[in-house]
C-alpha cells in the first residue's frame, strides 16, 4: 500500500470513528464547505510557494493539499481505487494514442 492509500485509510477511519483531538475529525464535523475552503486555501499556498521558487515549501504545501483532497474524497464517498482507475484509463488511452500515431507515421 502506498502513502496516499494508507493516508486515505486513516482518513476514512476518522470519518467513521471519532478520535479526540483529530483535525481530520474536525474537518468532517465542519462539513463540505470547510473542506472545500481548505482545499482552495492550500492550492493557493502551493501556487505562492512554487512562484517563489521555494522547493521545500512547495513540497510541504503539496502535501497539505493532497491531505485535504483526501479528506474531500472520503467526505464525498470517492475511493482511491476510483481515482487510480481513472488515471490508469487515461494512461492507457494515451498509450493507445501514441501507438496509433506511430502506425500513422509508419504507413
Ligand atoms: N496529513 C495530514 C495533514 N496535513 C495537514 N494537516 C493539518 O492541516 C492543518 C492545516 O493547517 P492550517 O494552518 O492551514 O489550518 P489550521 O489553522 O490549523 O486550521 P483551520 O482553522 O484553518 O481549519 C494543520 O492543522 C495540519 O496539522 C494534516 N492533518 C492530518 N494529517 C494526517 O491525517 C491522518 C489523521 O490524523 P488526525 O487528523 O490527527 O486524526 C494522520 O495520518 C495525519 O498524519
Amino acid at each position: 500500500m502506498d502513502a496516499m492509500e494508507s493516508l486515505y485509510q486513516v482518513v476514512l477511519d476518522r470519518k467513521v470513528s471519532a478520535q479526540e483531538g483529530s483535525y481530520t475529525g474536525y474537518l468532517f464535523q465542519q462539513g463540505l464547505d470547510k473542506i472545500l475552503k481548505k482545499c482552495a486555501e492550500e492550492c493557493g499556498e502551493v501556487i505562492i510557494a512554487a512562484k517563489n521558487g521555494r522547493k521545500e515549501d512547495t513540497i510541504g504545501e503539496i502535501s497539505d493539499l493532497l491531505y485535504h483532497l483526501t479528506v474531500l474524497m472520503a467526505n464525498e464517498g470517492i475511493a482511491w481505487e476510483q481515482v487510480k482507475a481513472e488515471l490508469q484509463r487515461r494512461a492507457q488511452k494515451q498509450g493507445n494514442l501514441k501507438k496509433f500515431h506511430q502506425v500513422d507515421k509508419d504507413t
